[in-house]
């Protein structure tokens, strides 16, 4: 019987896996992840219909994406689900301007895909190397790749040009904006709860090892903190967020680092590991009584506080905001701090709501509703799947 989707999502510290059933309302038979890849790798596993979860260390740290993969396919094989999985869905970090929906995986679109690796270095050959790994645990099963790129496609043209010469931005040097499959979900159930003005002028905060914010009004993208690459915007967990374009120009001819020099320091050894000298992870930043660790979380929220101002600016006002992702869901001590950071735009959160990590954080007298909204990008692009025409969609609802 194949009734089933999978849905794979490589992230920067994790490998997220969901398993769906292939009808309208998409049940969820098995969702999971393996977590700090890089550091104490962990099994999470929660299953649907009494099978029991799993939450567990991994015997290996650090582990690669093959591993992490081959962890995934036990647990996949252990729920007797492989022989369901008939196609396979992917996030896909970088489409670039060809892929702005969802697209099958064939050697065509691969090979335009390989291409935009150097903009989004510590995603998107991993994103490939996980769909030739699942081409390989599944020949048979069809894989389609979603992009964390699209939903921002609708941005008005000024949000996304920069400054440059004209001939640069038609070359492709423009801002494109991620986590748009984390932002698409969020806007389908801020629609469930508000109806078509998806809780009008919002600004998501999606928060976890990478890091943006996205303004939308109506659910619809209008700007958004990263830009050309996974770089810009937010101070996230080994990237720096917005720089000084002249601090490049200076490591390149005065200091003389290289390329790949530029790519290690700027992705892997700067945001909240560089600041603080201590770890990546805001669990442990938190838990600590370094100074530059205090430093660092400043240094995460100021520049959210200030992003916050930027954005609310493009819209004309903030009615929502709206918290997710490892850090936005997890950590009230941060939500407490941006909220603080945005009093002056009416935002007053409830403590104890807070504290609790409800769905509504904000408080009575909040002019805007604040809300934690669990991150699952992995249904999102489940459902998009099912738009993928070329597909003929004959067999059966849903995809
Ligand atoms: N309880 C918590 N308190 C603070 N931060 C947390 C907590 N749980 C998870 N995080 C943060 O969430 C991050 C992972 O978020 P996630 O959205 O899963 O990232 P990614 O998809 O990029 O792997 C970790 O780096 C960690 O700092
Ligand atoms: C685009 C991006 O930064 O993704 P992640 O947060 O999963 O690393
Ligand atoms: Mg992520």
């Amino acid at each position: 019987m194949s009734d089933a989707v999978l849905v794979l999502n490589g992230g920067s510290s994790s490998l997220k896996f969901a398993v769906f059933e292939r009808r309208e309302e998409l049940p969820l038979l098995l969702r999971g992840n393996v977590s700090s890849l890089g550091h104490r790798p962990r099994l999470r596993v929660e299953a649907a219909a009494g099978r029991p979860k799993i939450d567990r260390s991994l015997d290996e740290a650090p582990i690669d994406m093959d591993k992490a993969f081959a962890v995934v396919a036990s647990a996949l094989a252990e729920n007797d689900l492989l022989r369901r999985i008939d196609r396979v869905g992917h996030r896909i970090v970088h489409g670039g301007r060809d892929f702005t929906e969802a697209t099958r995986l064939d050697e065509r679109t691969l090979k335009a895909l390989r291409l935009l690796e150097p903009m989004a270095p510590i995603h998107q050959r991993i994103n490939l190397e996980i769909v030739a790994l699942a081409t390989e645990l599944l020949p048979k099963a069809l894989q389609i790749g979603c992009f964390d790129t699209a939903f921002h496609s609708t941005r008005p043209e000024l949000a996304k040009i920069y400054g440059l010469p004209r001939a640069m931005t038609e070359a492709g040097i423009v801002s494109y904006g991620f986590h748009g499959l984390s932002y698409s979900h969020i806007a389908s159930k801020l629609r469930d709860r508000y109806g078509a003005s998806a809780g009008g002028r919002t600004i998501v905060a999606h928060l976890g090892s990478g890091a943006s914010l996205c303004a939308m009004d109506a659910g619809q993208s209008i700007a958004t903190t990263m830009g050309f690459s996974t770089l810009d915007g937010l101070v996230m967990s080994t990237r720096c967020g917005a720089l000084d374009p002249g601090i490049i120009l200076h490591l390149l001819q005065d200091r003389r680092l290289s390329g790949d020099e530029l790519v290690t320091l700027l992705y892997e050894q700067s945001g909240l590991l560089g600041v603080s000298g201590v770890s990546g992870d805001m669990r442990t930043l938190i838990g600590s009584d370094d100074r530059a660790a205090a430093q660092a979380v400043d240094l995460f929220v100021y520049r959210i506080g200030r992003e916050i101002g930027s954005l609310t600016a493009a819209m004309g006002g903030l009615d929502t905001l709206v918290f997710t992702a490892g850090i936005g869901e997890n950590a009230p001590l941060v939500r407490e701090r941006i909220g603080a950071a945005a009093a002056w735009l009416g935002v007053g959160l409830d403590q104890e709501r807070n504290r609790r990590g409800e769905e509504v954080v904000s408080n009575r007298n909040s002019s805007v509703d604040v809300l934690v909204i669990p991150a699952d990008e992995e249904r999102a692009v489940a459902a998009e799947m099912s738009t993928l025409r070329s597909l003929g969609n004959q067999d059966g609802p849903g995809l």
